[in-house]
């Protein structure tokens, strides 16, 4: 549909656009990105026919837009441009009728009904029919926008060019926005070009990108490869995380403070009361963290740990509510909190320490087998009744890793519990081989994302051996102080 050949061009001297090739394919939504003067409009308006290329070539349909008489072009592209640009005192409805000019005729314009029909259409896909006879120029930013937005549709154009179309809209109508988009692309084989310096809205709804530094093409591919972090860094200089977005799958960027992140001293940031109803520990700043436990499992950042110690026979419906009433009533706030339970005494806890040079743990256990589970043979069982038994695990590290590290350090620590296990000759009860865990074990990983830069966790990295020690020897501690409890060793 549009193909963008070795163009280049500028102005009066100044090379702005350099060597630059793309093909946008029908009902597609392709963005451009860039960082300020990258050449982003330059390369709008040259689409548009409103600025010459001085070099190579610009195809619409296979057919130069040299080629093209005004009015035809204007019939197949239309423009959305930065509204701050504009200013005139029109009303609405008349600025919208402005989208026809390329369908009147002669030297006296007709109005017939077709330029109604379009002018209504692009009026109510816009939702501003209650602003029709309204001046442009008492209107908010952000309808100003939707205005121009509905005298370009009003166009009926094959190809929409937006310039940073979400600029001046809230969030309500920048989604509705692309939503219509969406649709119109798919409804009606629109093809849309839109600048954006919103990377994620640009993930969200464009099927390739287009990333230009200094006029010259810097990437050209779906999001996924676009929005890498290293590239990002080199073209905008800003630290920028990619993460996956939750439940569609395209990347989401996320902005970083540029101030540094000096190591946190730990054990200062953290506090630990222990008593036989819970085990608190409070950290001075939000630590993230990635656990299992009953309230903010997943990804989180939080500044409350508790383990919480219930009666063997606790069984509610819903466990969630009732630990979040809980800790209402003993002052913290759910938001802020992983919280765990167990049946297993909290006077028994294990608590471990490793200082190393770049990072330090600190590790609490507390355990109880009385459910232990040989997990290759669970699927015998036919008992479902949740008991909470349980291994809670806590690690707490003062440095600074990716989600993948996050995921490796619970392998290892799961690794570390299940060699505990085994060294106690823990049997699952109801298949009387050996046990890899309890039915309700938790495990907590929270780090102060300060400090050392710790890639990997895994076993044989210098996290993973730590986490490997502490937690090795924290569950045996653990495991034995409940098993002299309970009388099976002296
Ligand atoms: N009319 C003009 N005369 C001279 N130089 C211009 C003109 N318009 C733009 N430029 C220059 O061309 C370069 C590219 O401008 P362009 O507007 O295409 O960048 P952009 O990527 O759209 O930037 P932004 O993100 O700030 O909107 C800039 O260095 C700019 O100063």
């Amino acid at each position: 549909m549009i193909k963008v050949e070795n163009v280049s061009g500028g102005y009066h001297q100044k090379k702005v656009i350099d060597n630059v090739s793309f093909e946008v394919k029908k009902g597609e939504i392709f963005g451009i990105l860039g960082p300020n003067g990258s050449g982003k409009t330059t390369v709008l308006k040259m689409l548009s026919g409103q600025f010459p290329v001085s070099k190579g070539s610009i195809c619409i349909n296979g057919r130069s837009i040299q080629d093209y008489k005004i009015k035809d072009l204007a019939k197949k592209v239309a423009v959305l441009p930065q509204i701050n640009e504009i200013s005139f005192s029109y009303t609405v409805k008349e600025t919208v009728k402005l989208g026809r000019y390329a369908y009147q005729k002669g030297i006296f314009p007709s109005w017939k009904i077709e330029d109604e029909n379009a002018v209504q259409n692009a009026i109510q896909l816009t939702n501003i029919s209650h602003l029709a006879d309204c001046p442009l120029d008492l209107l908010s930013g952000g309808e100003k926008q939707r205005v121009f937005l509905a005298r370009a549709l009003a166009q009926e154009p094959e190809i929409l060019l937006l310039d940073e179309p979400t600029n001046h809209l809230d969030i309500q109508h920048q989604i509705s926005l692309f939503d219509s988009l969406n649709h119109w692309v798919k409804e009606k084989q629109l093809t849309v070009v839109a600048i954006f310096h919103d990377l994620n809205m640009a993930s969200l709804y464009c099927s390739r990108l287009l990333l230009l530094n200094e006029g010259k093409v810097i990437s050209l591919d779906e999001p996924q490869n676009v929005l890498q972090e290293e590239q990002l860094y080199n073209v905008y200089h800003t630290k920028l995380i990619k993460r996956q977005h939750p439940n569609v799958p395209t990347p989401l960027i996320t902005l970083s403070p540029s101030k540094g992140v000096e190591r946190d001293d730990i054990f200062s940031m953290l506090k630990t009361k222990q008593s036989r109803e819970t085990i608190i520990v409070e950290s001075s700043k939000p630590l993230k963290t990635l656990s299992s436990a009953v309230i903010n499992s997943g990804f989180s950042w939080s500044k409350f740990f508790t383990n919480r110690h219930v009666d063997m026979n606790y069984n509610i419906d819903d466990p969630e509510s009732e630990l979040k009433d809980y800790l209402t009533t003993i002052g913290i706030d759910p938001t802020y909190t992983v919280a765990m339970m167990t049946a297993a005494r909290l006077e028994d806890a294990v608590f471990k320490i490793i200082e190393l040079a770049q990072f330090s743990l600190y590790v609490v256990v507390t355990a109880g087998v009385s459910n232990a589970v040989d997990v290759s043979k669970a699927y015998l069982r036919t008992d479902f009744v949740y008991t909470p038994g349980t291994i809670n695990t806590w690690i707490f590290i003062d440095g600074n890793l990716p989600d993948s590290a996050f995921v490796q350090a619970m392998m290892t620590a799961t690794e570390a519990k299940v060699r505990a296990i085994h060294e106690n000759n823990i049997l699952d009860p109801e298949t009387k081989t050996m046990a890899t865990g309890t039915s309700t074990d938790s495990l907590l990983i929270a780090s102060t994302q300060t400090g050392y830069f710790l890639e990997y966790a895994g076993t044989i990295t210098p996290l993973g051996r730590a986490i490997g020690q502490a937690v090795f020897s924290a569950t045996n501690e653990a495991i034995q102080k409940y098993l002299r409890r309970m009388g099976s060793l002296s």
